[in-house]
């Protein structure tokens, strides 16, 4: 199980990249150049096939083992006003995961992976952050922990989601301390919120990056300073994940700028991710432009809880389908170019 030690230790992970394996790769592109397909024709899907077995170190990559992991936390920002929901919401949601009855469920069920909850302190919300840092150190650092120790090192795919009533409010601040611009380029509606709300959310990330953002010059700073707890857990999922050659499946706006101060950092560190969807909430596309990433999905989703990651995992299934059942030339007896 992978445990950072320290915040000096989490940042060090990040900067010692493990790179995909580079003959099962390989293995795998001479693989598709021998299926029964004019060559290039699956599009991306044979480029999920490339990174999968990559990631995996294996020619023929699966998943037999892919789980979903909702990790949810409460925001000291939410007394702010910056939210159509109230807070108790989150620990709602996290009961509704727990008895089956959420979109996450459902879709997680329709993509045969896994579901885990990871509920962190939801009763201690983190502090005001634009009054004082989010969290303090061994805070931070246990909910980093919390997330590495949910990515089982034998995952064939992880896809890490949130719930956390506010936590739009910490993403877009993270965001602008992370690649720059102000409150109003990152800030949007999040569960629907408009007018006052809206001013409120502005006024609160300003706040925010005007007290953290000297201080805020490394990922764990930033995490620490602007983050929530389930935003850090994905933080910490995403590097275990990367230490263990596990791939990732990134979900929404939240979900996506969990990764945004390591990217900042070392933007190699989302090599091994994906982007599952472009979520409705502004940010998500100027946000996925900065790290690099193309989703697969545009579906106007904007729920979080790991939602549009699962859909697109049903796209990862359908590649690697195509990269295991197809026939090759020989095989079908079909001529080749
Ligand atoms: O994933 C997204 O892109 C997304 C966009 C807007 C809202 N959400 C979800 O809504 C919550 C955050 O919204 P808010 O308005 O409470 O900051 C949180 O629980 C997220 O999972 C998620
Ligand atoms: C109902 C509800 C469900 C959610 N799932 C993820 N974020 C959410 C926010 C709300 C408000």
């Amino acid at each position: 199980m992978t445990v950072f030690t320290s915040p000096a230790d989490f940042v060090a992970a990040i900067e010692a990249l493990r790179s995909p394996d580079a003959d099962s790769r390989a293995a795998a592109a001479r693989r598709q150049a021998e299926l029964t397909k004019p060559p290039g024709s699956l599009g991306r899907l044979e480029e999920i096939a490339l990174f999968m077995a990559g990631w995996q170190g294996r020619a023929r990559p699966r998943l037999d083992h892919g789980s979903v992991v909702v990790f949810a936390g409460n925001h000291g920002v939410a007394a702010r006003g910056v939210s159509a929901f109230p807070a108790e919401v989150t620990a709602q949601m996290v009961a509704n995961f727990r008895s089956g009855g959420a979109a996450i469920n459902a879709l997680a069920a329709a993509a045969g992976l896994a579901l885990g909850v990871v509920a962190l302190d939801l009763d201690r919300p983190t502090a005001d952050f634009t009054t004082m840092p989010a969290m303090g150190v061994d805070d931070c650092l246990a909910a980093i922990n919390a997330g590495a120790a949910a990515v089982s090192p034998d995952l064939d795919l992880l896809v890490p989601g949130e719930m956390g009533i506010a936590n739009s409010t910490a993403a877009a601040a993270l965001c602008a301390a992370s690649f720059g611009g102000t409150a109003r380029d990152w800030v949007g509606p999040g569960t629907g919120v408009d007018g006052k709300a809206l001013a409120a959310k502005i006024t609160a990330v300003d706040a925010a990056l005007l007290r953290h953002r000297a201080a805020a010059t490394d990922p764990f700073e930033m995490l620490r300073r602007l983050g929530g707890r389930e935003i850090a857990a994905i933080a910490g999922a995403v590097v275990a994940a990367r230490l263990h050659g596990v791939p990732v499946l990134l979900d929404g706006f939240i979900g996506t700028a969990a990764v945004a101060p390591l990217a900042a950092h070392r933007p190699g560190i989302v090599d091994h991710c994906l982007a599952g969807h472009v979520s409705a909430e502004p940010g998500h596309v100027r946000l996925l432009a900065r790290l690099g990433l193309v989703p697969l999905l545009s579906l106007d989703m904007r729920l979080g809880e790991a939602s549009g990651g699962a859909v697109a995992a049903m796209l990862v299934r359908a590649a690697l389908a195509a990269h295991d059942d197809m026939a090759t030339f020989a095989e079908a007896g079909v001529a080749s170019a």
